[in-house]
């Protein structure tokens, strides 16, 4: 398959630029000079996402297939369309973030198919690239000065602790971490310990970052830390419920979509690979 590829040096951290990667509307503007449009795209890209995609009234898939702290990965399958595949790695280096993005299609082959990719389709995975560095840039740079949510990943006898949402109205019901934003001067362990104390009435012991920083609505994202439970029985006091799910239910649960791009990384948690 005929592949570009290019490179842009991002000034801001690794997981900045990871967590842009992850709003779906980057990737919907990146993919605009191809002339497809994509439907309810969600406001993040998660692992097995398929978005709608269409080139005029022609309709297609964009499957994710990538989606962490080393970068994205999404293709076009299915339907009429030619299939074409994005990939975005991510390397940290000592003057910023080097962002590589690679954009493969199929050829329609033989003589005329070999011109049709030099002179058609070049020129349009070259506006691919271009729209996407400068997409990434501008994303990474807001994404710096965002606020933090904690969320903890506190596992106990194989089972991970969820807390069911009961505020504000749009994400009501919706199933995620405990946590809360974290205050002005406050250190995000801290956050999680203080926030574990107030909604759940325990004590944890926070420890690495889990999976990717996931943007948020407006100017906040989500980082979540595994914690362990040192003293105390979880019980709900600001949301309705809390539950211990086992990794056979993860995926069963309705969980608020930033948290469905850390499900890899969760059911790792539950049962890390051999
Ligand atoms: N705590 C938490 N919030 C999450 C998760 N996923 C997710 O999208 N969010 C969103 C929901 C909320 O809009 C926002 C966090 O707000 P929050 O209400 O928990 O924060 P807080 O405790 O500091 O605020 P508050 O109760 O005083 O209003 O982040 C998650 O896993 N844990």
């Amino acid at each position: 398959m005929p592949e570009l590829r290019a490179t842009t040096l991002v000034d801001a951290p690794l997981r900045t630029v990871a967590a842009a990667l992850l709003d779906a509307r980057l990737l919907a503007r990146s993919i605009r000079g191809l002339g497809v449009r994509i439907g309810s795209a969600g406001p993040v890209l998660h692992v097995g996402a398929e978005l709608a995609g269409a080139v005029g009234p022609v309709t297609g898939t964009l499957l994710v297939t990538r989606a962490d702290t080393t970068g994205v990965a999404a293709e076009l399958v299915g339907g009429p369309l030619p299939r074409f595949v994005l990939v975005t790695d991510l390397l940290h280096t000592g003057g910023g973030t080097m962002v590589v993005d690679s954009v493969e299609w199929t050829s329609p082959g033989g003589p005329f198919g070999r011109l049709a990719d030099v002179v058609v389709g070049r020129g349009l995975a070259l506006k691919v690239l271009q729209a996407r560095a400068q997409a990434v840039s501008e994303r990474s740079r807001l994404l710096a000065d965002a606020k933090v949510v904690v969320g903890a990943a506190i596992v106990r006898d194989g089972l991970l602790l969820a807390q069911r949402r009961g505020y504000p109205a749009e994400v009501a019901g919706g199933w995620e971490l405990p946590g809360g934003r974290v205050e002005p001067g406050e250190s995000d362990h801290a956050a999680v310990v203080r926030e574990c104390e107030e909604e759940l009435g325990v004590a944890v012991v926070p420890g690495d970052q889990l999976g990717p920083d996931v943007p948020l609505g407006g100017d906040h994202l989500l980082r979540v830390f595994r914690a362990e439970l040192a003293r105390g029985e979880p019980r709900a006091s600001d949301h309705p419920e809390v539950r211990w799910v086992g990794a056979s239910e993860l995926d069963g649960l309705d969980w608020l979509p930033a948290d469905r791009v850390l499900l890899p990384a969760l059911h790792d948690l539950l049962a890390p690979p051999a």
